[in-house]
């Protein structure tokens, strides 16, 4: 039974992590951690981030599940490397200083992933086919999530952008659109809509004159981002250390 501590453990997808580990036998919610003072939900003890060293000593997990801020992962993940334990993250809004990741990945395994879901991983297969089978073509994305989100765009976006250009599609990002101009061949708009309760949606419109392709994914609910990183957390744990993908863990 894979040992997690949850970071982030108060939030939104924290709670969701805890509720999705209650219906499965393969891992154990041995404790998390957030900004409150001790506490407890749902029969899991939570600790202060202040104590973190005493919590990986009191609770020995064997993997860290981030789903925080991203200056709390940065210190929650250099803080499991020293102590040993795995690391998956998906806390999302890091700026491109991916050097607490590639640090920690030197002594324990590291997967960070933008989203958890496996209906996106097919929609990312799925628009980096679309586009490179349709040079020329005009790409717009857009995603839509809850009013509490803070980070825009979505990780999940950026994940989408970063494999739309390296599909050889459009690669100047265009964030929301105003003025007096129209669309140039190079652009790509990217539009982040933010209300509700929304767990969060994705459409990427791939177009010509003559004919439109939308790809989208709609998660119903947090469930599925958690049982995705609850997967990643058994499968990382006892592998070399090292940088994974969740790719990995779902083509297994
Ligand atoms: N990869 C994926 O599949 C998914 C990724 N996410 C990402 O996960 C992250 C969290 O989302 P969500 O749960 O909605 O956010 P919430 O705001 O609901 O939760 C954030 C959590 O982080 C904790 N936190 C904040 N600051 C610190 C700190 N300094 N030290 C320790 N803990 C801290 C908060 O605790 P408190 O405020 O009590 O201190 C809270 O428990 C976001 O980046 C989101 O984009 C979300 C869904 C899926
Ligand atoms: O904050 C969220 O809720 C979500 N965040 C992730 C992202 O930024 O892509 C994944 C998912 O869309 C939900």
């Amino acid at each position: 039974m894979t040992r997690v501590l949850v970071g982030g453990v108060t939030g939104r997808m924290g709670r969701a992590v805890i509720a999705a580990a209650s219906d499965r036998d393969d891992v154990n919610i041995v404790a998390g951690v957030s900004r409150d003072p001790p506490g407890e939900i749902d029969g899991v003890p939570t600790e202060s981030a202040a104590d973190l060293e005493a919590a990986l000593s009191e609770y020995d997990p064997d993997v860290l599940v981030d789903f925080s801020t991203p200056d709390a992962s940065r210190t929650l993940v250099a803080a499991c490397a020293d102590a040993d334990v795995a690391c998956v993250v998906g806390t999302t809004g890091f700026d491109d200083d991916e050097s607490v990741f590639r640090e920690a990945s030197e002594s324990v395994p590291v997967l960070v992933a933008s989203n958890f879901s496996r209906g996106v991983q097919a929609l990312l297969r799925a628009v980096e086919g679309a586009v490179s089978d349709l040079p020329g073509y005009d790409v717009e994305l857009t995603e839509t999530h809850h009013n509490g989100k803070r980070d825009a765009p979505s990780g999940t976006a950026k994940t989408l952008l970063d494999r739309i250009a390296a599909a050889g599609g459009p690669d100047e990002r265009v964030h929301g659109r105003e003025g007096d101009a129209p669309r140039q061949p190079d652009e790509i708009g990217v539009h982040a809509r933010r209300a509700g309760g929304i767990a969060g949606e994705h459409e990427v419109l791939i177009a010509n004159d003559h004919e439109e392709l939308r790809l989208s994914h709609r998660a119903a609910d947090r469930g599925v981002f958690a049982d995705g990183a609850l997967d990643a957390a058994a499968w990382v744990t006892g592998r070399h250390p090292g940088r994974y993908e969740f790719s990995e863990v779902i083509s297994e």
